[in-house]
Formats: C-alpha cells, sequence, structure tokens
C-alpha cells in the first residue's frame, strides 16, 4: 500500500458523500483525518469508521460559509492531530435555478458555501502552512458543471466556474511558498445532492426521478454513474507526491462528459 505516514488533511463536506470517500480514501493512504462538516453526527460516523479500520481521525465541527469558523477549524484540526499537510475544500451546495427564479437569498447562499468556503480554506491552510514553516496542498471541490453551463444551474455553475478561477490565481499567488493548488471536477455521482437535485429538475417538469437522473447521466461516455470513489481515486493522487509537479489545474472526473 501506499502509505504516507504522519500526514495529515483536513476536508469539509467529510461527513457524507464524496467528501465521506476522500477521508476514506486518504485514511487508507495513510493520512490522520480531521473530518470536518457543519453536520457532527455524520462526521463522527466517518471518523468512527477510519479509526475501526485502523487509522486516526478527529472530527471537526465547520460551517464553510464562515470565515472565523474555517480557521478556527483548520487550527483545531491542526493542534489535536498534530500538522497540517494537505486541505479538501470539499463542502458545497446544488440549488436549482431555472434563470427566472434566482433569489438573491439563494445565490448568496450558494456562492458563501461553494465559493466562500474554498476562499476561507485556502486562507486558513495557508496561515497554517506558514506557521508550520512547510508548504502543502490545496485541493478543492469544482465540478463538470463548473467547465460548462448546466441546465437549470446557472448559480451552482455559477460558483463552480469561480473554483477554478480561484484555483488558477492561488496556484500563481503560492507556489513560492511551496503550496501547490489545484481542484477535482466530478460529474454525475450517486451522492445526497445529485439525488435532490435529480429529484429537484424531475419536479420541475413534473416527470420521476429516474427521468431526472437520466437528464444527467445520458451523456456521460463511459455509460455509468460515478461513485464517490471514483472522485477519491484522483484526490488520492492530487494530495500525494505522484501530483507534485500540478498546480492551478482542474482534473475533470466525470466518465467522458466534457472534454477539455
Ligand atoms: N454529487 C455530484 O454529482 C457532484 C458533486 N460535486 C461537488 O462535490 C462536493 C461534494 O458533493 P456531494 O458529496 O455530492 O454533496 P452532499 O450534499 O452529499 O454532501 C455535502 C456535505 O457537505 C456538508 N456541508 C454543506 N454545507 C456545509 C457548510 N456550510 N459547512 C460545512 N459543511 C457543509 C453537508 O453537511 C454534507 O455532509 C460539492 O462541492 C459538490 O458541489 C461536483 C460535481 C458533481
Ligand atoms: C451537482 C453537479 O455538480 C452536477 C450536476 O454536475
Amino acid at each position: 500500500m501506499n502509505k504516507i505516514s504522519e500526514k495529515v488533511a483536513f476536508i469539509t463536506g467529510a461527513g457524507q458523500g464524496i467528501g465521506e470517500a476522500i477521508a476514506l480514501r486518504l485514511a487508507e493512504d495513510g493520512f490522520a483525518i480531521a473530518v470536518a462538516d457543519m453536520n457532527t453526527t455524520s462526521a463522527q460516523s466517518v471518523a468512527d469508521k477510519i479509526v475501526a479500520a485502523g487509522g486516526k481521525a478527529t472530527v471537526v465541527e465547520v460551517n464553510v460559509a464562515d470565515r472565523d469558523s474555517v480557521f478556527a477549524a483548520v487550527d483545531k484540526a491542526a493542534d489535536e492531530l498534530g500538522g497540517l499537510d494537505v486541505v479538501v475544500n470539499n463542502a458545497g451546495v446544488a440549488p436549482i435555478t431555472p434563470i427566472e427564479d434566482i433569489t438573491l437569498e439563494t445565490y448568496r447562499r450558494a456562492f458563501d458555501i461553494n465559493v466562500g468556503g474554498v476562499l476561507w480554506g485556502i486562507q486558513a491552510a495557508v496561515k497554517t502552512f506558514k506557521a508550520l514553516g512547510h508548504g502543502g496542498k490545496i485541493i478543492s471541490a469544482t465540478s463538470q458543471a463548473g467547465h460548462v453551463g448546466n441546465p437549470e444551474l446557472a448559480v451552482y455553475s455559477g460558483t463552480k466556474f469561480a473554483v477554478r478561477g480561484i484555483t488558477q490565481s492561488a496556484a500563481r499567488d503560492l507556489a513560492g511558498l511551496g503550496i501547490t493548488v489545484n481542484a477535482y471536477a466530478p460529474g454525475i455521482v450517486n451522492t445526497p445532492m445529485m439525488q435532490k437535485v435529480a429529484q429537484d429538475v424531475a419536479d420541475n417538469a413534473g416527470e420521476s426521478f429516474d427521468w431526472g437522473m437520466e437528464q444527467f447521466a445520458k451523456n456521460i461516455t463511459l455509460k455509468r454513474m460515478s461513485e464517490a470513489s471514483d472522485v477519491a481515486a484522483v484526490v488520492s493522487f492530487l494530495a500525494g507526491p505522484d501530483s507534485d509537479y500540478i498546480t492551478g489545474q482542474s482534473i475533470v472526473v466525470d466518465g467522458g462528459m466534457v472534454f477539455n
């Protein structure tokens, strides 16, 4: 096994879905894991799974939309786990927003969580990496919808395009500190988020849940939906030494939906 011993990874939105899969995969890779989420009950069950498998984990409560909360969570994780090497800004929300229905509240919440959460996560990571006297890796969630605008997802697509812009700028700003900054862009992953997106799109069209899923899944070249573990494998690569010469990139892991 490719063990990276004594390294620490902080992962937001790690209580379920893609974040959970990333936490389990990086624990398997040898990282001690800060399972950061606003839902501490689900986060605790992920931490319990890691510990039961022989790994090391701690639960950290965080609201990624709140800058102070993110800084406090990263500090706590580094204190409890004795360091910090990788920060994964994974938490996000995906409201369905046909153009004419977009409200100020929906717009603000999505940008506060999906974009603010990435900015504050990057800032908090830099502060702690500097305090520890070394560089590190910052990895954030964008989406295939951050590479091509998706129907009924204008606000969400906007946030995920923003994550790519921030990733590119931060990569340039932070290279001198020995920090790489990258993103992963999943496709259609079978998680609670995607199930709700499909249900909402189906409800708007007066169709079934399966029809809603099909609207997203029909253009996947590999003809299967993604498992969260497909995404976690790419994050494992971005968190490990084999990606040391990569920065400022968004790695698409979507079974062939968008081609760059
Ligand atoms: N599921 C999919 O098909 C895709 C997901 N993504 C992105 O991957 C990331 C993870 O998505 P999923 O696992 O599907 O989502 P999910 O909704 O299943 O899980 C999200 C997790 O984030 C946590 N969270 C939400 N808001 C938070 C906040 N303000 N502070 C702290 N934690 C918060 C939730 O409690 C939950 O545990 C998101 O950024 C999403 O946009 C990107 C492309 C496709
Ligand atoms: C939710 C999401 O990121 C999609 C549909 O790509």
